[in-house]
């Protein structure tokens, strides 16, 4: 579960300040996918970047699993990243020399395992079950050039879930890809987002996608409104 509360970010312009997020309140369960939209420049690249501890909020609190992220140190929060949030990216960003396998194994090793063979073992295991998963296990040794940008994308998602994220922070999967390839990687998300149990935020222009989400909410110039709720629709 991710829970975001009266989110304010500003931004240095000059000599006064710029509002990118404007007190936003969102919250993902776990097992739900919840979308973000709204315009170019609206804040929702911002919002994303804090719900990922990457940049502190001005104001607000950031919730993960419980632990309040606000009050945590770099190191602390540099771990929360490391075991709680998987991030995919509009572009994919794998490394050109690694075949998919490789790249999810660049991962940090599991650490919930006592011996380092057995980790390992396990890292190994997890990669090949995850390739499955996203419908790529016979695609294992291609390095990206030979993969499609839906395969890439694929890949990207298999190895945001290595290492078992609770929340899975996911910006424009679709936009560099053709109606049907984004079709398909949406049902991969929804889908996934079930069996792992992540609380999943997705931004995304793509208006198609937005009825097949828990809620969504839009975003305008920094202020954040929920448009749709699938409990309030049912
Ligand atoms: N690092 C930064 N420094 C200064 N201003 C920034 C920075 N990043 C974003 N902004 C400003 O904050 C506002 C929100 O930008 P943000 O990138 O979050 O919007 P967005 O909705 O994600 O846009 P897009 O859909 O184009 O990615 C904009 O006015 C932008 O110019």
């Amino acid at each position: 579960m991710i829970d975001l509360a009266n989110i304010t970010l500003t931004y240095p312009d000059g000599t006064s300040r710029i509002t990118a997020v404007d007190d936003a309140s969102l919250r993902v369960n776990a097992g739900t996918v919840v979308g973000l939209t709204g315009p170019s420049g609206s804040g929702k690249s911002s919002l994303l970047a804090v719900a990922s501890t990457l940049i502190s909020p001005d104001r607000g609190t950031v919730t993960i699993d419980g632990i309040n992220a606000t009050n945590l140190s770099l190191t602390e929060l540099a771990e929360l990243r490391r075991t709680k949030v998987g991030l995919v990216f509009q572009q994919s960003n794998l490394l050109a020399s690694l075949t998919a396998y490789e790249q999810l194994l660049v991962m940090n090793e599991l650490t919930t395992q006592r011996s380092r063979r057995a980790a390992r073992a396990a890292t190994r295991n997890r990669a090949r079950n995850l390739l499955d998963a996203v419908g790529l296990a016979a695609d294992a040794d291609k390095r990206p050039a030979q993969l499609s940008g839906g395969q890439r994308q694929r890949v990207n998602i298999a190895r945001a879930l290595m290492h078992e994220p609770s929340v899975l922070i996911v910006d424009e999967p679709t936009s560099a890809l053709d109606q049907e390839r984004g079709t398909q990687i949406i049902d991969l998300l929804l889908r996934l987002t079930g069996e792992h149990a992540t609380a999943t935020l997705l931004v995304t222009h793509d208006q198609r996608i937005l009825p097949r989400l828990t809620s969504t909410y839009a975003m305008v110039d920094g202020h954040l409104a929920l448009v749709r709720d699938a409990d309030l629709v049912a």
